[in-house]
């Protein structure tokens, strides 16, 4: 491969609450395009993102992340209690920009997101998709090297989901590095080049969705996407 990648992950475990979450788990995500992190309930999805913002410390192995700002769109989304505009305005603090470029630029990306209108109205009084859309918004302002989508489009529409996936797409057309977790593999096929499957911790999978979402060569992967569920077989075989 040419450019370094965004991110490694070298045998990086984590225990919480006495549990093991994270199991040597190693990988790596391309500086270009979109990577799929996927995998069932409680694999370890949304831990491993927040290991790789660095806001949760493993307990051993190696994470590099960077060079450059990673933005990070959560499951549930924190907002400001403040106008659309503030929070996405609170957003570019880190960037040096002038009044009138910030002023420009939150006004973009709450034009891009069909959020213009409510520029002034309280953010948390949003609906849970206008709340998905502005934590969009809010990244895609900030012009990242890295994203982190954590379900971005869980609680969406399919009119709003469209806007995100555009919105996703273009932002890796840009150059922005997006690791994206969804259980939507219509959207997981649509935006991603590449797959992570994780399965209790581990990387049990990855390489071009292309070929993992029709043929996943291992059980565990296999098992995720046909939607075979652990109980399932276990009450069978009980
Ligand atoms: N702070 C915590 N303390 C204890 N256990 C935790 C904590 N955070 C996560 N876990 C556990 O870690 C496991 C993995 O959680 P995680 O949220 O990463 O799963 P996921 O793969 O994102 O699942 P889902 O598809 O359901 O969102 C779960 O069993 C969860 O209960």
């Amino acid at each position: 491969m040419s450019a370094a990648p965004v991110i490694r992950l070298d045998g990086v475990s984590l225990s919480l609450g006495g549990r093991p979450i994270l199991d040597r788990l190693t990988f790596d995500v391309p500086a270009r395009g979109v990577t799929a992190l996927i995998g069932p309930n409680g694999a370890g999805k949304s831990v491993t993102l927040r290991v790789i913002d660095g806001l949760l410390r493993p307990d051993s192995g190696a994470v590099r992340v960077g060079p450059g700002r990673t933005a990070f769109v959560f499951q549930r989304t924190a907002l400001i209690r403040a106008s659309a505009a503030a929070n996405v305005a609170l957003a570019l603090g880190p960037l040096k920009l002038s009044r009138r470029d910030r002023r420009e630029r939150v006004a973009a990306a709450l034009a891009r997101v069909g959020l213009f209108e409510r520029a002034g109205d309280a953010a948390t009084r949003f609906s849970g998709g206008e709340q998905q859309r502005l934590a969009l918004a809010r990244a895609w302002a900030l012009r990242p090297t890295l994203l982190l989508l954590d379900e971005p489009t869980a609680s969406l529409d399919p009119a709003a989901t469209a806007v995100v996936e555009d919105l996703v797409a273009e932002m890796a057309r840009a150059g922005t590095a997006v690791l994206l977790v969804s259980h939507n593999l219509g959207q997981v096929a649509r935006l991603a080049e590449r797959a992570i499957v994780l399965d209790a911790g581990r990387a049990v999978e990855q390489g071009p969705t292309r070929t993992i979402l029709p043929s996943p060569r291992t059980p565990e992967a296999r098992a995720y996407l046909t939607g075979e569920l652990p109980w399932t077989s276990y009450a069978a075989a009980s």
